[in-house]
């Protein structure tokens, strides 16, 4: 088999702003096509690559020249890694996964994966994607974040894998691109230590393309594209052996593959989880390419020095790829005969080997994970998984985020949503800086009032200064009054906004119902719509009262300007002001009551749901119950009837050689017994012979 080695292309990230900031100076650059060079302390180091790129390069340019020549060997059936290495916040996720100014290498290999793929029409393909992170040599799987037990495993057809990852089915570019941003979005969210998992998680991103030529018997391709983004290659200080595990691992790996001191002796695979999942990318059945980051920071300039060190090893490193054939059926069919072979020798023995067994117990395994390889197993189990990551994804709090994504067209909902309360938020701060302004020419008011009133009590009389004090009072009056007015448009239009928010929602919540799959699901997004409305309600609430409190402060100065001025209630007034009084008094009590009753019935409608989902739940896990042990009570059917046929055909079996042995005797028997006769009837011719053709009446049985 041909060797390639890996290739290693260089990319030297521009300074960021807050390293200008604080007077940090580039001291790396790229020159020609294939050098990087950094110059600090005196020193210049310069290395060749199999690509260089500067600060000006753009993501795109990267693809177009290194990448999408390796996406098409993947589509010719080669398995191919794309692996970004360098120190923390050299620029890897800038490369690989991109940001809003720029697409990164991970979205443009996947919109180009399909493109590629559509373009051969003779073909079918099946495209599957498991994310992986591994932190400490813990694994998590991304896109369905469960506690189940997960192993790195070797397996005829698959590789090493990791088994208990969930392989999801995407038909779409859009399908598998959503699938990798909820997986870094749920790596971002499920971080406790963001500085820790920067420099020490490792996110493997697969992607199994399988191809196979429409209407023929030909056999088909399968490849992986492997996405790696790996942890900062920086040295550590920690001394917890599976923190060294995972962040020197690979850096062990390509001194021994690619370190001319070390070479061609032992290649420490198995010592991180990553490795042992790198071990086709580096020295195995992979073309690689490897995204080399390197900040340009003066002060960062040993950590590049040494990035661009583990650059060479790489280059040094040689891998053997070959076309991977779709061999799935004559495997199963090996896997079939080598366990049968080994359960005849197992129920031969008097005494069952240990070691057979579990040799059985592995191919069974190996046959099972075998059988599951088909389009349409895949399918099936991707559709299961479906519905588990959903919860999962929800429990990691990211629900809505999850929800979203998975609705088609509903980004453009959202966004609306979005855009409708950045106005709410805006006329929020309009209204709560309006109303300051109401309050103080209030409190302005007030005191003008308060003058005014002392004046006229002092018994002073002086016109221009009673003239003076009124048109204060007077503009102010005005002024609030202005101002209260704009303080209302404000209101109406933020009710507006309101309820232009709360329609697009229900429009939104209309949508999630379709896509709401199971109860626990369900329950989760009607807690959360729950617990908004109650927000919202009580948001309402407040708003009201502060609205009546404002309407009443409002009346209040008009009553002191009035009493101020001297004005005298009638006696048909006052009769009216008492009505009003006794009616509000009557009203407060029932408004109260109202509340409390709504508040109480709320809270039974709450606990009745709860109630209601909590028996549903049960009644589920009843049901799952049920449908277990139904299965259990089929199996052990099956395997007591499986046992029985067994041992039937075992005596049938036996009956059948004991009577084969009996017949093969019997028939050697009577063929010697048929010699025997037909030699007597020969000499008994010859005596016939003899005697001239007559035969005597007694025979001699002595002659
Ligand atoms: N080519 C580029 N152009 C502009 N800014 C860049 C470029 N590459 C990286 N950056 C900026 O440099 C900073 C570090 O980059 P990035 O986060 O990608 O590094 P990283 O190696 O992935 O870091 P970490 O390991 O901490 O996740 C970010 O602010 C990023 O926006």
């Amino acid at each position: 088999m041909p060797s390639e080695n890996v290739n290693v292309v260089g990319r030297v990230r521009p300074l960021t702003t807050e390293e200008v900031d604080k007077g940090g100076k580039s001291v790396v650059k790229a020159t020609g096509r294939d050098k990087i060079v950094v110059e600090a302390a005196g020193k210049e180091l310069s290395v060749s690559l199999d690509g260089a790129y500067g600060p000006d390069a753009k993501n795109t340019q990267v693809f177009q020249e290194k990448c999408d020549t390796l996406l098409q060997r993947a589509l010719d059936g080669y398995n191919v890694t794309f692996m970004a290495f360098g120190a923390t916040g050299s620029g890897k996720s800038y490369l690989m996964a991109g940001n809003d100014q720029e697409l990164g290498i991970a979205p443009m290999v996947i919109q180009q994966l399909f493109q590629h793929l559509r373009q051969r029409s003779n073909k079918e393909f099946m495209v599957t994607a498991s994310f992986v992170e591994i932190l400490d040599e813990k694994m998590t799987d991304l896109l369905n974040p469960h506690n189940n037990p997960m192993a790195v495993r070797q397996h005829v057809i698959k590789g090493i894998f990791v088994d208990g990852l969930s392989e999801m089915v995407a038909r779409t570019a859009e399908e598998l691109s959503q699938l990798y941003e909820q997986g870094r979005r749920a790596r971002r969210i499920g971080a406790t230590d963001i500085k820790a998992h920067r420099a020490r998680a490792h996110a493997l991103f697969t992607i199994t393309v399988e191809q196979k030529e429409r209407q023929s018997s030909k056999v088909g391709v399968r490849s992986n594209i492997l996405l790696a983004e790996l942890a900062g290659c920086e040295a550590t200080d920690s001394t917890d052996p599976k923190v060294l595990a995972g962040t020197q691992g690979v850096l062990n790996v390509l001194r021994a593959l690619g370190d001319s001191k070390q070479k061609g002796g032992h290649v420490p695979y198995r010592e991180s989880v990553v490795t042992r999942l790198l071990q086709d990318s580096l020295g195995g059945n992979a073309i690689t390419l490897m995204l080399l980051s390197v900040s340009p920071l003066d002060k960062a300039y040993q950590t590049s020095q040494s990035a661009l060190q583990y650059g060479q090893f790489a280059r040094a490193v040689k891998n053997h790829a070959r076309m991977n054939v779709d061999d799935t059926q004559d495997i199963i069919a090996e896997l079939r005969q080598d366990i049968s072979k080994l359960r005849d020798k197992v129920a031969g023995a008097p005494e069952p080997n240990r070691d057979d067994v579990a040799k059985m117990e592995d191919l069974v395994s190996d046959l099972q994970l075998a059988k599951k390889q088909t389009w349409e197993e895949k399918e099936r189990l991707s559709a299961q998984f479906e519905d588990q990551r959903k919860v999962n994804l929800a429990n990691r709090g990211i629900l809505e985020w999850v929800m979203d994504s998975m609705k088609k067209g509903s980004r453009e909902m959202q966004e609306k949503i979005l855009l409708l309360q950045k106005e709410r938020d805006q006329l929020s701060v309009q209204y709560k800086e309006k109303r300051q302004v109401v309050d103080e020419l209030k409190e302005e008011l007030q005191r003008r009032i308060n003058d005014y009133t002392k004046f006229t009590e002092s018994g002073k009389k002086s016109e221009s200064e009673t003239k003076k004090l009124v048109t204060t009072i007077h503009d102010l009056k005005e002024r609030v009054k202005r101002e209260t007015e704009i303080l209302k448009k404000i209101k109406e239009t933020l009710r507006d906004v309101q309820d232009r928010q709360q329609k697009e929602r229900q429009n939104a919540n209309t949508q999630i119902t379709a896509i709401k799959g199971n109860a626990e699901m369900r329950q989760k997004v009607e807690l959360e719509e729950r617990k908004r409305l109650e927000m919202e309600h009580k948001l309402r609430v407040e708003e009201e009262m502060d609205k009546a409190k404002l309407d009443m402060e409002n009346e209040l100065a008009e009553i002191q300007m009035r009493e101020a001025e001297g004005y005298q209630y009638s006696t048909k007034e006052g009769a009216a002001l008492e009505k009003t009084l006794v009616e509000l008094k009557v009203d407060k009590p029932v408004v109260t009551m109202k509340i409390q009753t709504l508040q109480q019935e709320k809270e039974h409608l709450s606990g009745e749901l709860e109630e209601v989902y909590r028996m549903h739940h049960e009644q589920l896990e009843l049901q799952q119950l049920q449908h277990y042990q139904t299965f259990r009570s089929y199996r052990e059917m099956f395997e007591e009837q499986k046992a029985a046929i067994d041992q039937r055909y075992r005596k049938l079996l036996e009956d059948c050689i004991q009577d084969a042995v009996f017949l093969s005797s019997r028939n050697s028997d009577l063929t010697t017994e048929n010699q025997s006769l037909k030699q007597q009837i020969a000499e008994m011719k010859d005596v016939v012979t003899r005697l001239g053709g007559k035969i005597p009446s007694t025979i001699d049985p002595s002659a």
